[in-house]
Order: C-alpha cells, then structure tokens, then sequence
C-alpha cells in the first residue's frame, strides 16, 4: 500500500532575482511524519519551509496540499492549516494578551484565556501575567509568546523554524519535547529546523538541502 500523501512540492524551483535558491524540489510529504529539514547555514532550509507555506511564491512547479494545488485555494484558509513559525516573531500590541487574543481576534472568535495560561505554563512562562506588557520581555520569553500564539489554534500542519534559538539548553530541550508530544498527541504533521543536535531529537525522515536541491533520507 502506498503511503499517504499531505503535501507535495512539484519541480519548484524559487528564484528571486533570477539565481536559483532552490530548483527540482520534488518532495511528497506523508501524513503525520517527524520531519527535519537539515543543510548548511544558507542552503534554503526556511527557503524550504516558507515555499511550503505559501509565504513566498514558487518561480516555478506546484505546490499541492492533499492533492489540491495551494493556487486554487485561499491563502488565508491554508495558513490556518499549515502553521510556520519563525525563529524571531514579531510581538505586536501593548501586552502578552494582545498576542495571545489576536489569533481569536481575526477568526472573531472568544479568547480561550485558559488556554492562552496553559500555553504559558507548558513553556515555563507561567510566572509571567497575560496583561503583563511585552516591552521588557527578553529574547526567549519573546521566542516562546510569539510561539504560542501560533499553539492557540491547532493547524494539520507545524512548519517550526529555530523555535528555540534564543533559549538555552534546559528549556531548549523541554520545549522541543512538549512541541513533539503536542504534535503526536493531535496528530498533527511536524516539519522542523534547529541548529541544536545535543537536544536528542528524532525525526522519522530528514529533509538534506544542499547545492540548492533537497534530499530525502528515511531515519
Ligand atoms: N527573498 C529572497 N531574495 C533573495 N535572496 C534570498 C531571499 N530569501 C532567501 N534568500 C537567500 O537564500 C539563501 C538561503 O536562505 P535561507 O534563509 O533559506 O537559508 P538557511 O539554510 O535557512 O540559512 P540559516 O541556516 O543560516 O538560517 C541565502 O543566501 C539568502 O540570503
């Protein structure tokens, strides 16, 4: 039986200034796999998980997310399902609350505030307010707030680029740990970069870029 499908990148090829970054991208994704995307510094790895996005657009090929083309759907709708985080998100408003509520805001929808503490709680923020003001949050505590937001809706799918860059290596392994139990638990399609290999992640397949083509190696 052939495994199932979620999300295919077809001959994409991105080329913003006519050189390619990444070209003959062929990768079928299967359905909720452990995925590392790995390659030197510069070789396209947020290239990659920002094409399967649909954050940037391809130059050329076809990106399809269950077999439909991401061109024929809305933009807005595949976002929701297909998650990237950012290794610096932007916080905006006054207080952590006007991050955690704003995932809500623009579904117009209610703000789960017990869901916004328990989130602070798994990324051992929970010493900090949820009207507490950004302005003098440091690195990691901007890090796992920016995280979070993306955790107030459960997407098909997490794109998660250097979630822990800025956090040091206790917290760094427990939030890698919560993020892939969270993701098994839910069934969810997890697509990861991180720099850090002492963190004792596995993935069920990686993702080598390199020479502007990717690789594929079964784990
Ligand atoms: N929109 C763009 N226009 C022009 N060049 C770009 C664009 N986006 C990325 N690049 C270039 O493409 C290359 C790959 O960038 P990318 O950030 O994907 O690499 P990376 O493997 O994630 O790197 P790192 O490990 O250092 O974060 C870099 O040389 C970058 O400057």
């Amino acid at each position: 039986m052939t495994e199932k499908i979620i999300l295919q990148l077809k001959d994409a090829c991105f080329a913003p200034d006519g050189d390619p970054i990444l070209e003959n991208i062929n990768l079928d994704i299967p359905v909720n796999a452990n995925i590392r995307v790995s390659g030197p510094s510069g070789s396209g790895k947020s290239t990659l998980l920002k094409m399967m996005a649909g954050l940037i657009p391809l130059t050329s090929g076809e990106l399809l997310f269950r077999g439909e083309n991401f061109n024929k759907m809305s933009a807005q709708e595949y976002r929701r399902q297909v998650s990237y985080v950012s290794q610096t998100p932007q916080l905006f408003g006054e207080t952590i609350r006007d991050n955690l509520a704003f995932p809500a805001q623009i579904r117009e929808d209610n703000f789960d505030e017990d869901r916004a503490k328990h989130l602070l709680a798994q990324v051992k923020l929970d010493y900090l307010d949820l009207d507490q003001s950004i302005e003098h949050l440091s690195g990691g505590e901007r890090q796992r707030v920016g995280l979070i937001r993306h955790f107030m809706y459960e997407p098909e799918m997490w794109l998660l680029d250097e979630i822990s860059s800025a956090l040091d290596e206790n917290l760094r392994t427990e939030l890698w740990e919560w993020v892939v139990a969270h993701a098994a638990d839910k069934h969810q399609n997890l697509i990861w970069i991180s720099h850090i290999e002492e963190e004792g992640l596995k993935a069920d397949y990686e993702i080598i870029l390199g020479q502007h083509q990717a690789e594929w190696r079964v784990n």
